[in-house]
């Protein structure tokens, strides 16, 4: 019995964790041809080969994308489609056409519902009989008439029409069009197909090497499509290196391959399932020991490997992935580099010529603060990087920048687009480095390692992280502490984080100008990352700023709100209304819902919506973007944004309730009830009203007359206000993890877990 079983196991045994060999298309021919050399080497026949490739296509597709269960018909007898059931086959002019029309006929027998497109007729005596074998099954093939048929032939744009719909009515692409002898760049009738091929959003499984990718180089000047899988046949092609290592889903077919061959050309391939599928899942895996090669393409790859991560899925993985991953003990510790260079980025993002600008817009970035809002970016990055189909292309595409502004050829994250004295770009900080650059390049080279860790598009740290998010991230912190600026002036504080607050410094003027000049800077940067989404993102949360301050100001009384345009007041965080307000106060009860919800709408706004939206923003950088083609991206970025409002809206509650709870000296600014002295209600006053209606009146008048801050005080510590405060950010503690259990495991994630669960411990 156990010999059974350990044989049924044996047959669904993993691979041994093993990297094959990248081969180049030299090797690639050579093998080819020892395959189908005559009786001292390989002996087979094109047939048998193809036929194989072929089936190991179809098994792909199957096993990456399984077709559903059978339906019954409709209310009005209509078959209804099974999920993945129709694949468009896309066969080009070489043998991997071949392989394609073979994969639909197989495809065909297992239950799916093949459609073939294959627009250019190849040479040799194999493809007719292949597709007849197509046309014998009835499947729907968009082809020119053979050669000697009398039909008319196919006019060239009738079938760039039927080849579009074509792809409106699959559920999977199979690419199918070039292998290892294509030499781009792709000609037409095929320069379409690509075009297509990068438009779509549906899954599309690439054989052997995506199609219009330089078989050695691969996809190293960004412009082909990145596939959502790709099968590679008899040993990975060396322009795929980048594709894998960035963990995009990768199998291996092609089960032909003797010893004696894979010795000579030492393939290092990977033990095929027992069960004797022609397919074996080869995705990276971190225990795959790297093989060397000295392509540019593998130079940025090696330094961005996602090297704590588990490799993601095609579509978003739900948690409960990689069981076996061992969790750090603090994954927090993840950052430990980043931060570093963080405040030194900063620091050079914020020079002035002014000296007195330069020092105020410095000040606050000189204490120590916790940063929460960079390391938020930085690890939600971690978290969603390698997801979206896109990934490969949009990291290639920001290595290439970043490499070409090493080399002095082009513009990183720091250049600006524009000439600098149009821009009067005058930052001291950062001139230096461009001036390094432009008058020698090899400077930046060949920069300590130190230095070259404190620049923002380092790559020195472990975390696969792109230029232009660490600059997000820089970015967040810029908006936070031009908001603390402001918010200090406007709420009269004398101290921040147990100094002098800037104001009682240097004066209001100059904070809020310094304030301004930090947006100004961030703006700049924000334009340089080359994203209409994440700059429209972002300057919203500007608005949310003001918005939420004016709110404050304003008082928890919509009597007193700002008017809020038709758009902002129609949204579910829309303005009280003030008739209930003015009810409530008046009649001496509690609280109605209403003032409460303009309570949690002004915490958006103030706190939660820079949170949210930059981690937001970080997921569109990585790929997840409106236009970037991938449906699923919606989710990602859905998931990162709830994180980050939950996260916002528990950290405000905590800060509210320690305002009671705290000492000042724990909280490093004023405490023991500061916001009522601002006249302000938050939640553990809110809730307080609630339990001792007395309170409204003193809320109402804003704490203004002698003994009303101490009454309320009093009130407040007698009602469970505090604990019921507390309660509220366990909850939105709680929706923030629930909406990162919505992506794969990774340390990353189990970091995001811990701020989202630290911020109730928290004392200051
Ligand atoms: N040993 C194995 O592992 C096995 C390999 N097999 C499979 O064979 C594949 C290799 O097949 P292959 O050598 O026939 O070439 P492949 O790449 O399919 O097509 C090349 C043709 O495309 C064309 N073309 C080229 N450049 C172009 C351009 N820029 N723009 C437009 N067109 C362009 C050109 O055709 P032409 O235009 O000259 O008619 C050229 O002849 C391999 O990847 C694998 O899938 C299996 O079948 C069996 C076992
Ligand atoms: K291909």
């Amino acid at each position: 019995m156990s010999g059974i079983l350990s044989s049924i196991a044996g047959a669904f045994r993993s691979p041994a964790p093993r990297q094959p060999r990248y081969i180049g298309a030299d090797d690639a021919v050579a093998i080819d041809g020892w395959l189908m050399g005559g009786s001292d080497k390989g002996a087979f026949s094109i047939d048998q080969l193809m036929e194989l490739a072929g089936l190991s296509v179809a098994q792909a597709v199957a096993q990456l994308y399984p077709l559903g269960p059978r339906l019954d018909k409709d209310a009005n007898g209509v078959k209804r489609k099974r999920d993945n059931e129709r694949v468009l086959v896309c066969c080009g002019p070489g043998n991997q056409g071949g392989d394609g029309l073979v994969a639909a006929r197989h495809l065909f027998h297992m239950g799916y519902a093949p459609s073939v497109f294959y627009p250019k007729e190849s040479k040799g005596e194999i493809f007719p009989r292949l597709k007849k074998q197509c046309e014998n099954l009835g499947l729907p093939l968009i082809a020119p008439p053979s050669s000697g048929s009398s039909s008319f032939p196919m006019a060239a744009d009738a079938q760039d029409v039927a080849f579009r719909r074509a792809m409106d009515n699959t559920d999977v692409i199979l690419d199918c069009l070039f292998g290892f002898s294509f030499k781009p760049p792709a000609r037409a009738p095929f320069i379409t197909v690509l075009d297509e091929f990068k438009k779509t959003s549906k899954p599309i499984l690439s054989v052997d090497i995506p199609s219009g990718w330089d078989v050695d180089s691969g996809n190293a000047d960004g412009t082909g499509f990145t596939p959502d899988a790709l099968l590679s046949l008899t040993a990975p092609k060396k322009g795929v290196r980048a594709f894998v290592e960035s963990g995009g889903k990768h199998f291996l077919g092609g089960r032909f391959v003797p010893d004696a061959v894979a010795n000579e050309f030492k393939l290092d391939l990977p033990e095929y399932p027992a069960n004797g599928s022609q397919v074996v899942d080869i995705t990276w895996r971190k225990e795959y020991r790297p093989a060397s090669t000295s392509s540019r393409v593998a130079a940025w790859t090696s330094a961005v490997l996602p090297r704590t991560r588990a490799p993601p899925t095609a579509s978003i993985p739900t948690s409960g992935g990689s069981s076996a991953r061992i969790r750090l003990e603090d994954p927090l510790a993840l950052l430990k580099d980043e931060l570093g260079s963080l405040r030194h980025n900063i620091t050079s993002l914020l020079g002035s010529k002014h000296p007195a600008l330069d020092t105020i817009a410095k000040y606050y970035f000189q204490a120590e603060g916790k940063h929460v809002r960079p390391m938020v970016v930085l690890l939600m990055s971690q978290a969603t990087n390698g997801l979206s189909p896109r990934w490969t292309d949009v990291e290639l595409r920001e290595r290439g920048r970043e490499q070409d502004r090493r080399e002095g050829k082009g513009r990183g994250v720091d250049e600006p687009l524009e000439q600098e004295d149009v821009l009067n770009d005058d930052n001291p900080s950062m001139m230096q480095r461009a001036k390094d650059l432009l008058s020698n390049p090899l400077s930046i080279l060949s920069s300590s390692p130190s230095s070259s860790a404190s620049s923002s598009s380092s790559t020195d740290s472990s975390l696969n992280l792109l230029p232009t998010q660490r600059r997000l991230a820089e970015i967040t912190e810029l908006i936070h502490v031009a908001s603390l600026l402001h918010d200090d002036v406007i709420d009269l504080a004398e101290t921040r984080r147990s100094a002098p607050s800037a104001p009682s410094l240097f004066g209001n003027k100059l904070s809020i100008l310094a304030g301004d000049f930090l947006l100004a800077r961030a703006s700049l940067a924000l334009s340089r990352l080359g994203s209409n989404e994440v700059v429209e993102l972002v300057a919203s949360v500007l608005a949310n700023l003001v918005e939420g301050e004016v709110m404050q100001m304003k008082g928890n009384m919509p009597n007193r709100a700002t008017p809020m345009s038709p758009r902002t007041a129609s949204s579910s965080l829309a303005a009280t209304d003030p008739s209930a307000v003015a009810a409530a106060s008046l009649s001496g009860n509690g609280p109605t819902p209403a003032i409460f919800e303009h309570y949690m709408r002004k915490t958006y706004l103030k706190t939660a919506s820079l949170i949210a939206k930059s981690a937001r923003a970080t997921t569109v950088l990585g790929g997840c973007g409106a236009l970037q083609g991938w449906k699923e991206g919606e989710r990602v970025k859905d998931a990162a944004y709830e994180y980050g409002r939950n996260l916002g809206m528990a950290f405000q509650l905590i800060d509210d309730m320690l305002d009671f709870t705290a000492s000042a000296a724990e909280l490093g600014k004023p405490g023991g009830g500061a916001d009522l002295k601002l006249g302000l209600a938050t939640a553990p006053a809110l809730y307080a009203w609630d339990e001792f209606p007395e309170l409204g009146e003193l809320i109402e008048r804003k704490f203004e007359r002698e003994g009303d801050v101490e009454r309320a005080k009093d009130l407040i510590l007698r009602s469970s206000g505090a604990t019921r405060t507390f309660d509220l950010a366990a909850a939105h503690s709680q929706a923030a993890i629930e909406a990162l259990h919505r992506l794969p495991e990774s340390d990353a994630r189990d970091a995001l877990e811990k701020i989202a669960s630290d911020v109730l411990t928290r004392k200051k």
